[in-house]
């Protein structure tokens, strides 16, 4: 089966992405495997999928594979990059575009600068929303909210660390660091992931806070391991830092890939986040 693909990144974070709307993609979690393989297959973070829409009230539907295979709720980054996409590509002429995911309905508009402007709706809290098992926690959250931040014993012996957890369609914890450069990412970061708390496992944050207006940040992502960047990572850092009061909207976010802007203007109001959307190059592959 030869499949046309488009190999992007957004702030390094890199997709291969697959247009189902003229070609048939159907594959295995495996192949998801080999083609995001960085020796054996193309190499890339996550796959993306444009889909043409299931619901009238959109303009595509996208679904996101990380490269361990498993399809998941949201992608921020790659939200950037399928707007980058079907925009290029002319295969759509709306801007914004709306786009239904796992995780629900996102607006996303390319600025003039190639730029992508992303709303990603409202951050989550309540235990079953990241998902979190809280039962048996001391000082169990009050009401639907997580306590700020939440002590979670490390396996192995190893410290327990204060996280902050925060759904954006998908589950992260973030703690803040003195310095994101000496963090112990690859440690910990497979620990937090894969943490028994955590039913559908977890992409792990770790930001240090420049001032009220800008963090550095890495994130060791589920299903995938520390990346350059994290759109979503980045959205939930800097709620859960603006819930916190260490942080104020807006704030840029360093990652080591590229630079990302987030707002966000306190509870029940939505995410945006703005950041570069690059294509790179495109190929056939013959699976
Ligand atoms: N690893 C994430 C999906 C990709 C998120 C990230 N690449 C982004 O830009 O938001 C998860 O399993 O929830």
């Amino acid at each position: 089966m030869k499949l046309k693909f488009t190999k992007m990144h957004g702030a390094g974070n890199d997709f291969i992405v697959f247009d189902a709307c003229t070609q048939k993609v159907d594959l295995t979690a495996e192949q998801f495997r080999f083609i995001a393989d960085r020796r054996f297959g193309i190499g890339a973070d996550q796959i993306l999928i444009v889909e043409k829409p299931q619901n009238p009230a959109t303009d595509f539907r996208y679904r996101i594979f990380n490269a361990d295979g498993g399809e998941v709720e949201q992608c921020g980054n790659g939200a950037r990059a399928f707007a980058r996409f079907v925009t290029v590509f002319n295969m759509t002429d709306r801007n914004p575009v709306r786009v239904e995911t796992k995780a629900g309905i996102i607006e996303l508009r390319v600025e003039k600068n190639g730029n992508v402007t992303v709303n990603m709706g409202k951050p989550e809290f309540s235990p079953d929303r990241i998902p979190f098992d809280a039962s048996g926690l001391k000082g169990k959250p009050a009401g639907d909210d997580m306590i700020w931040p939440l002590a979670l014993e490390l396996p192995k012996g190893l410290q327990t660390i204060e996280v902050s957890l925060v759904s954006m369609g998908n589950p992260h914890a973030v703690q803040i660091v003195e310095n994101v450069d000496k963090a112990p990412v690859g440690e910990t970061g497979p620990l937090i992931e894969n943490h028994a708390r955590f039913p559908n496992r977890t992409n792990a944050g770790f930001m240090e806070i420049e001032n009220r207006h800008s963090i550095k940040l890495r994130v060791f992502e589920r299903g995938a391991g520390e990346t350059l960047a994290c759109g979503t990572g980045a959205c939930a850092a800097v709620v859960a830092g603006i819930r916190r009061k260490l942080l104020d909207s807006p704030v840029t976010v360093k990652a080591r890939g590229g630079t990302l802007e987030i707002t966000w203007n306190g509870n029940g109001h939505e995410v945006t986040m703005t950041g570069p959307a690059v294509i790179v190059f495109n190929g056939e592959i013959d699976l």
